[in-house]
């Protein structure tokens, strides 16, 4: 019987089919989501409630694209290890920008930015000391979590939205974001030991 990968772990093998370019137009979008960022920041420390407006329409069009890049990825075979690597790197540069910048402003406490600043770049640091073992995709966990923080910013961006109500999303977010942390731990501990036993060590 054919032995199937683990689950979540993909060991870098060989390609047999064609071979997908970087420059497709999933990871184009991805790398917009990066270069949207600094507008987004600017719009954030302007005065005034039609930048807020602004910086929130910049801020959802930018997550809108992180759905959008996945999904077209899929339908149309453009999975590439860059796009598995960049995807959830532009992901961690737009939600870190926002949150730090709610933090400057004083509107999120520095503990959450921080917790979740140390759980995104510990995860992009695992992936990178994993690699050449193979790519750590993004779980559907990671999916959730992502849409979990992108709900929590959008509501302490819009003006006016009950604080309970903030709390309840970012409380959660922060949740998800520390479990699924952990299990990309155990993800990178798997992935690993499946590659060194491919390897015959
Ligand atoms: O949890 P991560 O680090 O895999 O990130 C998930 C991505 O942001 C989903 O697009």
């Amino acid at each position: 019987m054919t032995k199937q990968p683990e689950a979540g772990t993909e060991p870098i093998a060989p390609s047999p089919a064609r071979r997908v370019s970087p420059w497709n137009v999933a990871n184009v979008l991805t790398v917009l989501r990066l270069v949207v960022v600094p507008f987004f920041v600017v719009c954030m420390f302007v005065d005034g409630t039609g930048w807020r407006w602004a910086a929130l329409v910049v801020f959802l069009l930018a997550s809108l694209t992180d759905q959008l890049d996945g999904w077209l990825a899929r339908k149309y075979g453009l999975i590439t290890d860059f796009g598995k690597i960049a995807d959830p790197i532009a992901d961690k540069a737009l939600i870190g920008a926002a949150l730090v910048t709610l933090s400057l402003l004083d509107e999120v406490s520095w503990w959450v930015t921080g917790a979740i600043l140390v759980r995104e770049v510990g995860v992009t640091a695992l992936r990178f000391a994993v690699i050449r073992h193979g790519v750590i995709p993004a779980s559907y966990g990671g999916k959730v979590k992502t849409v979990l923080q992108i709900a929590a910013i959008a509501l302490y961006i819009l003006p006016g939205v009950p604080e309970p109500l903030r709390w309840a999303v970012l409380g959660a977010a922060v949740a998800v974001t520390l479990v699924t942390g952990a299990d990309y731990v155990v993800r990178a501990v798997r992935l690993r030991k499946v590659a060194q036993k491919a390897r015959g060590g």
